[in-house]
């Protein structure tokens, strides 16, 4: 009889195209078998009792900033990744922004991947990023393992990343495409973001309404159609990141119905908060694209549940409390919100349990898709010779989220005090529990 490392048993298995209760069986960090409805004839060092919990791919999260090396106090990869796998993620892709020195070349990546590999706890992957200075670097990012290129099109907010000017796009992109890589874009428009908030901060108009009418959906529009652009004219692969709204969605499905190579993600923030929330928490509820009304929310949800959406990310861009408190003026302070720890939770409680998204659906957007478009070809399912990435949820647990339940550096998040329905219980990279019952395993 075959012994296994180990087995979780009498699951409710969940992938992006069918809930069986079942069997798996995990050796060497691989899953060996997956059995459906019948017990494994099969013994193994540990087993995992699953009755009564799901089983998910691990969450892959495709949009991180862990601000490490050089930025540590704002987050780090050992808190970052502790955060992730307390809410059932197994695998991020760290953008290229935020630490010091960003990862625009061979040997930023190298330290980045450094640290990564001594203290995340969970798959780091990395994102190579594009700005004027780096068009010769690309090259050697791409052969060194990166998963895609990042490109903003408005200021970053980060002084030592500076966004393209249409000469960058252009050169970038066919340097990209002929890599058969990949460009994610940060869509705005600089030039409407600037001069509507210039009007504003001159007029004294600081508040929290005053800040969402100077990032409008028209401005993140301009800038998807304008790359769309580039991408037509050197066939570029293109991901817009954090669409916050189903008008720019649309957008992008009208290109890619033309054949265009494009794919898009939205935030779990987009899904759940709206100005009220940035009215009430101030700072720390905001980000760019700002959250947007109601009705967006709304429209959100059902561009999601149409499969208009390819990826969920949790843009989880901390950073100190000082740099996050309350003032007056909105446009103080820093646009980011943390996140990371709460994806699953936010499409559980207000996709699944609120609005009856598929749990299917959920796996295809958490999961398999990101790992499809990323080439990440061993993960993302839940089937034999695929790694042993694994998420185990009560999906009847109800929990409040407290402060002291956060595993980032700094313990502030828009998702505070809100109550969840579905609880991650045990989440598993390459067949190793790294967080159970409440705890990091060390
Ligand atoms: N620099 C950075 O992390 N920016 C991110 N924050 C945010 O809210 N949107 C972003 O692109
Ligand atoms: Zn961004």
């Amino acid at each position: 009889m075959t012994i296994y490392d180990l087995i979780i048993k009498n699951g409710t298995i969940v992938t992006a195209d069918s809930i069986v209760q079942g069997d798996i069986a995990i050796k060497g960090g691989k899953i060996m078998e997956v059995s459906v409805d019948k017990p494994l004839e099969a013994t193994a060092e540990k087993e995992i009792d699953a009755v009564g919990l799901h089983v998910f791919p691990g969450v892959i999260d495709s949009h991180v900033h862990f601000n490490e090396p050089g930025r540590t106090e704002w987050e780090g990869l050992e808190t970052g990744s502790r955060s992730l796998a307390a809410g059932g993620a197994t695998s991020f892709f760290d953008m290229p922004l935020n630490s010091t020195p960003p990862t625009i070349n061979k040997a930023n990546l190298e330290l980045k991947r450094s640290a990564a590999e001594e203290k995340s706890i969970v798959n780091p992957y990395y994102w190579g990023g594009l700005v004027p200075e780096n068009l010769d670097d690309l090259k050697d990012l791409h052969e060194n393992g990166v998963i895609g290129f990042k490109a903003f099109m408005s200021p970053s907010g980060i002084d030592d990343f500076h966004n393209v000017d249409d000469e960058t796009i252009y050169k970038g992109m066919r340097e990209i495409a002929s890599l058969g890589s990949l460009l994610a874009v940060h869509a705005e428009s600089t030039v409407m973001c600037e001069q509507l908030a210039e009007e504003r901060i001159g007029q004294g108009k600081v508040t929290a309404r005053d800040y969402v009418e100077s990032r409008p959906v028209i401005s993140e529009i301009e800038a998807v159609r304008r790359i769309l652009s580039y991408a037509e004219l050197t066939g570029c692969k293109l991901h817009i990141v954090h669409a916050s709204s189903r008008k720019v969605v649309e957008v992008i499905n009208d290109a890619k119905h033309r054949g265009v190579d494009i794919t898009v993600e939205t935030c779990p923030h987009y899904l759940s908060l709206t100005v009220k929330d940035l009215e009430e928490q101030g700072v720390i509820a905001k980000c760019a694209p700002p959250l947007r009304d109601q009705e967006e929310v709304d429209d959100l949800w059902t561009a999601v549940a149409n499969g208009e959406i390819d990826t969920i990310g949790s843009d989880h861009s901390p950073a100190p409390a000082s740099m996050k408190v309350i003032s007056d003026n909105i446009f103080d302070g820093w646009g980011g919100i943390s996140g990371a720890q709460s994806m699953l939770n936010i499409l559980l409680t207000e996709g699944h349990f609120k609005r009856n998204l598929p749990l299917e659906k959920i796996v295809e957007l958490t999961a398999t898709n990101p790992a499809k478009i990323f080439g990440l070809t061993t993960k993302g399912k839940i089937a034999a010779n695929y790694d042993a990435d694994l998420t185990l949820a009560d999906l009847n647990e109800s929990f409040e989220l407290k402060k002291e339940d956060l595993f980032y550096r700094h313990q502030h998040s828009p998702y505070v005090g809100m109550t969840f329905k579905g609880n991650v219980k045990t989440t598993i990279v390459g067949g190793k529990a790294v967080f159970e019952n409440g705890e990091i395993q060390e």
